[in-house]
């Protein structure tokens, strides 16, 4: 589940057919499409046909990312650029940074949910935070309510959160503390 501008976005392994039945059944649906693949090129027009909001790559995947970004902007999403963890974030230059919409710093490896908190790469957050102050920045990995604060703090304002939530008795609790996490961060840093 991303939480994001108070939008939840299911965090699910789908390919373009069912996004597109996701957003015929929940329309206005904001969906956020990380999408840990090879040759991300590929794939921008399937998931724009299917009602995508925001194409999100990895800088790893490709060897153009400005190309891709107008390529995504061009279908009409946001576009998204991810560091795993073993990526510096001065992979991403400031030209590519400044023409995307989001900035997303993996805390575990892509693959699966369930994985621990890398809170190695959090200082990522930070850089990022300090080079791109307006633009949204993602944390997705192992973030739940005992790992959140440090995301929020570094300066992520979307959260991803998939074992955390879907594994809680009580769902929803979970998402407003991430929420309050990322709200209380957010004031903290305006007031500065
Ligand atoms: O897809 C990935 C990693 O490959 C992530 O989006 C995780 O699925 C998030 O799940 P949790 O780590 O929160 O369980």
């Amino acid at each position: 589940m991303d939480v994001m501008d108070g939008h939840f976005v299911p965090n699910i392994t789908m390919g373009a057919p069912i996004l597109s039945c996701v957003s015929k059944s929940i329309p206005g649906i904001f969906m956020d499409c990380h999408m840990m693949v090879a040759e991300p090129e590929k794939w921008v027009g399937a998931i724009a046909d299917a009602g995508g909001s925001l194409y999100c790559f990895h800088i790893e995947a490709t060897s153009d990312p400005s190309a891709l970004i107008d390529a995504i902007h061009d279908r009409g999403m946001k576009a998204g650029v991810a560091v795993s963890p073993d990526t510096p974030s001065s992979a991403i230059t400031d030209e590519v940074g400044e023409a995307a919409d989001m900035l997303l710093v993996m805390t575990v490896y892509p693959g699966k949910g369930g994985q621990k908190f890398l809170e190695r790469c959090v200082p990522k957050v930070s850089e990022l935070r300090e080079r791109f102050p307006d633009k949204d920045i993602e944390v997705d990995g192992g973030v739940g309510p005992s790992t959140v604060d440090v995301c929020a703090n570094a300066g992520s304002n979307v959260i991803v959160a998939g074992t955390a939530i879907f594994g809680a008795p009580q769902p929803e609790q979970v998402i407003a503390q991430l929420k309050a996490s990322v709200n209380t961060a957010q004031a903290r840093r305006t007031k500065h």
